[in-house]
C-alpha cells in the first residue's frame, strides 16, 4: 500500500509539473523580485534601486507619494488583456517584463495605497513565515502520503479541520471558514504543502490584483483532476477542456471559442426569450392555489439553464419546458439526467476525501458513466453537423447556427475537442447559471423596494406581459444588471479562484516563490466591509451610484484576465431575460428561512425554493 501512495505520489507530482513547464514556457525569464532590506539598503535607495532594474530615472519619480513627475516615460507590461485596469492601479514592481508582448504603462497613473506602503519594497520575509493553521502541519504528516491533491481537495480539507477544531464554524456558509482563518492569521496564509505544492490563500483586492497581472500568457489553474481522469484513463485522449487545459492547446480551445461564442450571444437572443417564455408559462403551470412553486422548483430552474446551453451549443430545442410534455424525447431526457449526474458526481469527487484516486468510488464510477452518456449524445450531434456541413456548406448562413456548427465550420478544432468543450460547458455553464438566477430571485424576494425599482424599469421595455425584448432593450436596464451584480458579488458561484505561480512575486513583505497554488478567495472579498458598505446588504444601486468606490478586484465572480469566464456573456443574457419576464409577470415573495449557500466546487442552494410567484394585475 506504502509502494502504491508513493508510486501515485511520484506520478501526479511528474503529471502536474510536466503540465505546468508545458504552459509556461516563458516562466523562468524575468522575475524581478530580489532585493533585500538586510543588505543595509534604504527605502529610497531601495526605490532607485528598482527603478535602475527598469531601465528608469529614479530622479523624475516623487518618492514620497509614489507618483512619477514625467509624463513620457513608460513601462512595458506583459498582459495585454488588462490594460484597463492596469492603466488605473498598476505598478510594475511585481511585472515580469516579456518583451515580445508588451504593452504600455503610463508611469503617472494613480497608484493604489498598497503601493505606496513602503514595507511592499521590503520583499525579503521568507515564504516559511507567512502564517498559517499549525494544526494542519501535523495533520499533513498523516497525509502525506495521499498524491498531490488539487486545490479544491484543499479547500475543503481546511473547511474540515477549521471545523474540527470547534471554531463554531458552519459548513453551507461558504465564505465562513475562510473569514475565519484570515482573522486569526492576517490578509495572506499559507497552508503547506500537505498534498503537494503549498497553497496560499488572499482576499485582499489588491493582491488579487497583483497575482492576475503576474499570470503570464498561459494562466493555470488548478485542475478538476477527476474529469481530467475520465478523458486520458477513460476516453484514451490527451485533450482536456477549456477549464482545466493549459498552455497552447488551452489557448487554441479559448480562442476559438471566444470567436464563437461572441457570434452567438448576440444572434441567440430571440431563441432565449422564447425557453424565457416557456419558463414563464411552467411557473404558471406547476404553481399551487398559493401561487407557490412545489419543493422541486430547483429541478426547473436546472432544465431552463439547460435548455438554453442545449439551444445554443446544439442548435436544439429539448423540448423540456414544453407544457404540453410532447417535444421531450428520451434522448433529450436521458441528457439532461446525464448532466445532472455528472455534475453531481463531480462535486462530489472534488471535495471531501477523494478516495476515487486510489479505487472506484461510487460517485467516480457515476461521473465516467454519465459523462460517457454525454460524450456519446454530443458526438452524435457532431456526425449530425458534420453532414449537415458536408452537404449544405454552400448555403450555410451564419445566422443560426450552433455553437458545433460554428467550430466545426472554422475548421481549426478536432471533433475530440469539440467533445470535452461541449463536456465543460454543460458541466459548469449550466450549473452556475441555473444557481445565479435562483440567488437573483432570492434577493429580489427578500428586498421588495429593490423589486418594485427593477419593475419600473422593465415595465419601460416590455409595456405588456407578452412584450418582446430586442437585443437593444435589453440597453436600457442598468439597474436590473445592477441587480445581477450585486447577487452575484454576495453568492458567487464560483466562490473561489485560483491560478499556480509562473514566477515569484510579492505580496505585502513576502516574497511568494513560483509553482505556488494562490487561492484567492472573491467570496470572502466580496463580503468585506473594507470593501463594500454594508457588505451582507443586497444593495444593487452601489453598482451605478458614484458614491461608493468600488475596488476593480473586490468581486469578481467571473474571474479575470485571459481565463476569465468565456461564456460570460451568453450566462449574462439569459439571466437579464429571464429576470425581466419574471419580474413583469410575477410579484416574487419567499416566506421560508433564509436561503444560503452550500458549497461543493459550484455554490448552490442548500434549501428548496419554494417561492411564490404573485400574478401582477397588468
Ligand atoms: C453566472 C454564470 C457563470 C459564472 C458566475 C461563471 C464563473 C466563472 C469563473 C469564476 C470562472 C473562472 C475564471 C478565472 O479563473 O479567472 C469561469 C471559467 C469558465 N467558464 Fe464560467 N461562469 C458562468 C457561466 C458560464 C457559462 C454559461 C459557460 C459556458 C456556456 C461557462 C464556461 C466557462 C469556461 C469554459 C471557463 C474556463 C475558461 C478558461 O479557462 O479559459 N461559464 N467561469
Amino acid at each position: 500500500m506504502f509502494q502504491l501512495f508513493n508510486n501515485l505520489q511520484h506520478q501526479r507530482c511528474f503529471t502536474s509539473l510536466t503540465r505546468f513547464c508545458h504552459s509556461q514556457p516563458h516562466a523562468s525569464v524575468d522575475t524581478l523580485i530580489g532585493i533585500n532590506k538586510s543588505k543595509g539598503i534604504t527605502p529610497s535607495q531601495l526605490d532607485k534601486d528598482f527603478y535602475k532594474e527598469f531601465g528608469i530615472n529614479s530622479d523624475k519619480i516623487n518618492s514620497d507619494n509614489c507618483q512619477a513627475s514625467s509624463s513620457e516615460q513608460s513601462f512595458k507590461l506583459s498582459d495585454s488583456t488588462n490594460s484597463n485596469i492596469i492603466n488605473k492601479y498598476s505598478f510594475p514592481n511585481y511585472t515580469h517584463i516579456a518583451s515580445n508582448e508588451a504593452e504600455t504603462f503610463k508611469q503617472n497613473e494613480v497608484l493604489p495605497d498598497i503601493f505606496k506602503d513602503s514595507q511592499i519594497l521590503n520583499v525579503s520575509t521568507p515564504f516559511d513565515e507567512v502564517p498559517g493553521p499549525k494544526i494542519l502541519k501535523t495533520v499533513a504528516q498523516l497525509y502525506s502520503y495521499i498524491p498531490l491533491m488539487s486545490t479544491h481537495m484543499t479547500n475543503a480539507a481546511m473547511t474540515y479541520f477549521l471545523n474540527m477544531l470547534g471554531t463554531n464554524l458552519i459548513w453551507n456558509r461558504s465564505a465562513s471558514p475562510f473569514m475565519h482563518m484570515f482573522e486569526k492569521y492576517g490578509p495572506i496564509v499559507r497552508l503547506q504543502g500537505i498534498f503537494g505544492g503549498d497553497i496560499v490563500f488572499i482576499s485582499h483586492p489588491e493582491h488579487i490584483q497583483t497575482v492576475f497581472q503576474n499570470e503570464g500568457r498561459y494562466p493555470v489553474r488548478s485542475s478538476l483532476d477527476s474529469i481530467d481522469r475520465y478523458r486520458t484513463q477513460y476516453r484514451n485522449t490527451q485533450i482536456l477542456g477549456p477549464f482545466t487545459a493549459s498552455g497552447p492547446e488551452w489557448e487554441k480551445q479559448r480562442k476559438n471559442l471566444e470567436a464563437t461564442f461572441g457570434t452567438i450571444a448576440s444572434q441567440y437572443h430571440g431563441k432565449i426569450e422564447n425557453v424565457a417564455n416557456q419558463m414563464i408559462a411552467r411557473i404558471r403551470t406547476i404553481r399551487n392555489k398559493q401561487e407557490e412553486v412545489p419543493n422541486t422548483f430547483n429541478d426547473d430552474l436546472y432544465r431552463w439553464a439547460f435548455e438554453n446551453t442545449c439551444m445554443v451549443t446544439l442548435g436544439k430545442s429539448m423540448g423540456l419546458l414544453d407544457p404540453s410534455g410532447l417535444q421531450i424525447t428520451s434522448e433529450s431526457v436521458r441528457l439532461l439526467e446525464a448532466v445532472k449526474n455528472a455534475s453531481k458526481a463531480l462535486r462530489y469527487c472534488e471535495s471531501g476525501f477523494q478516495m476515487w484516486r486510489f479505487f472506484e468510488t461510487k460517485s467516480f464510477h457515476s461521473l465516467i458513466a454519465n459523462c460517457d452518456i454525454i460524450d456519446s449524445i454530443v458526438a452524435k450531434h457532431i456526425r449530425i453537423v458534420q453532414t449537415d456541413l458536408e452537404c449544405n456548406k454552400e448555403n450555410m448562413s451564419t445566422d443560426d447556427t450552433s455553437l458545433l456548427h460554428l467550430l466545426l465550420l472554422k475548421g481549426e478544432l478536432q471533433p475530440n475537442d469539440i467533445l470535452t468543450i461541449m463536456l465543460d460547458t454543460f458541466l459548469i455553464g449550466v450549473n452556475s447559471v441555473s444557481h445565479a438566477l435562483t440567488f437573483l430571485l432570492y434577493h429580489l424576494s427578500k428586498n421588495p423596494w429593490v423589486q418594485r425599482k427593477a419593475f419600473k424599469e422593465v415595465l419601460r421595455v416590455l409595456p405588456e406581459k407578452d412584450s418582446s425584448l430586442t437585443y437593444t432593450s435589453l440597453l436600457h436596464l442598468p439597474y436590473l444588471k445592477a441587480c445581477l451584480q450585486e447577487s452575484l458579488r454576495l453568492q458567487p458561484p464560483i466562490p473561489v479562484i485560483t491560478r499556480v505561480l509562473p514566477h515569484d512575486i510579492a505580496l505585502y513583505s513576502y516574497r511568494i516563490p513560483k509553482g505556488t497554488y494562490m487561492l484567492m478567495t472573491n467570496h470572502v472579498s466580496s463580503l468585506r466591509e473594507d470593501n463594500f458598505e454594508d457588505a451582507r446588504k443586497f444593495k444593487p444601486e452601489r453598482w451605478i451610484s458614484e458614491e461608493e468606490d468600488i475596488h476593480p478586484f473586490a468581486a469578481i465572480p467571473f474571474g479575470h484576465g485571459a481565463r476569465a469566464c468565456v461564456g460570460r456573456r451568453f450566462a449574462e443574457i439569459q439571466l437579464w431575460i429571464m429576470a425581466a419576464k419574471v419580474i413583469r409577470n410575477f410579484h416574487i415573495e419567499y416566506n421560508y428561512g433564509k436561503i444560503q449557500t452550500t458549497t461543493r466546487l459550484i455554490a448552490m442552494p442548500n434549501k428548496p425554493l419554494k417561492f411564490r410567484f404573485a400574478e401582477r394585475l397588468k
